[in-house]
C-alpha cells in the first residue's frame, strides 16, 4: 500500500518535472534549434526536442520539413546556425563513435564480404583482431543472413544488402543509431520485414533510435515516439507518444487507428489550406485515442 503511495507520488512528481530536467535527463537534447542553408532556405527554426535513452522516435513529416537536416545536427555533420544539440549534457560538435548514421543506400564496401564488411568496421573502430570474426557472425545470425557471411553485396537483394547494412551498424554498438529513411528504396513486402526485424532487435537491446520517414504507417509500426514537422520553415508541429504494445503487426487494428488519425494530421502539415475546406465540409470525425494503455509494452533490456 505504501509503496503503491509512494509510485504514485514519484510519477506525479515526473509529470511537475520542469522542461530543463527533463532536458538534463535526455540523451539527446535538442534546444531552440535553427538552420538557415547558403541559399537562405530555413530548414528548421526553433526546434525543440528531447530523446530519452532507450526511446524509439520517429521523424514524420513531408519533404522539405527538415527531417534529414535536424538528423545531421544530431549526427553532427550539419552546423546549425542557431541552438544547440547535445548528447549527455554535452555540445556536439561533430561526428562521434555514440553516434551512427544509417542512409537509405546500404553503403557496403563491394569487394569485401558480409562478414569483411563488419570485421573491417570493427577494426576501425580498434576491437582486436580475434574478437572480429565472432562479433560479426554474432550480428549477422541476429539479421537472419547466417549462411551469407561470404557472399558479396552483388550476390545480395536489397533487403539482404540493408540487413549486412544494419548488422555493421549494431555491431559498432553505437548508443544512438541515426536512421535516415533507411527502407525507403525497399519494395512494400521487403521494408515490412526490415521493420519486424528492427523491432525485435530494438526490444532485445533497447537502443537508442531516431529514424527519419515519410511513412506514417512505418512510423507508428515502430516508434515509441512520433515527431510530426511541418515544412516553410521546418518546424515540430506535434510530439506523440506511442503506447501501442509491442511487438506490433502490420494489420493491428489499434495500430491502424493511429495511421488513420496520423494520415489526417499529415494532411493538413502539408495542405493546411485545402485540408481546412474539406474538414468544414465533412461531418468531424471522431479522434480516435492516439494512445493505448502502457501494459503489454515491453520494457527494452538495457
Ligand atoms: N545542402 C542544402 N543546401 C540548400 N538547401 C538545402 C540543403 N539541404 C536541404 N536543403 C533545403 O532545406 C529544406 C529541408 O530539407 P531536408 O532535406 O532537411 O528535408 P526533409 O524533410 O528531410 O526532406 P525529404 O523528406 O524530401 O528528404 C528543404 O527546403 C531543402 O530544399
Amino acid at each position: 500500500m505504501l509503496r503503491a503511495l509512494l509510485g504514485r507520488w514519484r510519477s506525479s512528481l515526473r509529470l511537475l518535472r520542469p522542461a530543463h530536467v527533463e532536458a538534463e535527463r535526455a540523451k539527446i537534447s535538442v534546444a531552440q534549434l535553427g538552420h538557415q542553408y547558403g541559399n537562405k532556405v530555413v530548414a528548421l527554426q526553433n526546434v525543440d526536442l528531447n530523446v530519452r535513452s532507450g526511446e524509439f522516435v520517429c521523424l514524420l513529416g513531408p519533404s522539405g520539413c527538415g527531417k534529414s537536416t535536424l538528423l545531421y545536427a544530431l549526427a553532427g555533420q550539419v552546423t546549425p546556425t542557431g541552438g544547440t544539440v547535445r548528447i549527455d549534457g554535452k555540445p556536439i560538435r561533430g561526428p562521434g563513435p555514440e553516434r551512427l548514421l544509417m542512409f537509405q543506400e546500404a553503403a557496403l564496401f563491394p569487394w569485401l564480404t558480409v562478414r569483411g564488411n563488419i570485421t573491417f568496421a570493427l577494426g576501425a573502430k580498434g576491437v582486436p583482431r580475434a574478437e572480429r570474426r565472432e562479433r560479426a557472425d554474432m550480428y549477422i545470425r541476429r539479421v537472419h543472413l547466417t549462411g551469407f557471411e561470404e557472399a558479396l553485396p552483388h550476390q545480395l537483394s536489397g533487403g539482404m544488402k540493408m540487413r549486412a547494412s544494419l548488422a555493421r551498424a549494431l555491431a559498432m554498438d553505437p548508443a544512438v543509431l541515426l536512421m535516415d529513411e533507411p527502407f525507403g528504396s525497399l519494395d512494400a513486402q521487403t521494408r515490412i520485414h526490415m521493420q519486424e526485424l528492427l523491432q525485435a532487435i530494438w526490444m532485445r537491446t533497447g537502443k537508442t533510435v531516431v529514424f527519419v520517414t515519410h511513412d506514417v504507417h512505418e512510423a507508428l509500426m515502430l516508434g515509441t515516439r512520433v515527431v510530426l514537422m511541418a515544412p516553410r520553415p521546418g518546424r515540430v508541429v506535434k510530439d506523440l507518444e506511442v503506447h501501442l504494445p509491442m511487438p506490433r503487426q502490420p494489420e493491428d487494428a489499434g495500430l491502424n487507428e493511429m495511421v488513420r488519425h496520423l494520415r489526417g494530421l499529415l494532411r493538413h502539415v502539408e495542405e493546411p489550406e485545402r485540408a481546412e475546406a474539406t474538414t468544414t465540409r465533412r461531418e468531424p470525425e471522431r479522434t480516435p485515442r492516439p494512445s493505448l494503455p502502457t501494459q503489454g509494452m515491453p520494457r527494452p533490456a538495457r
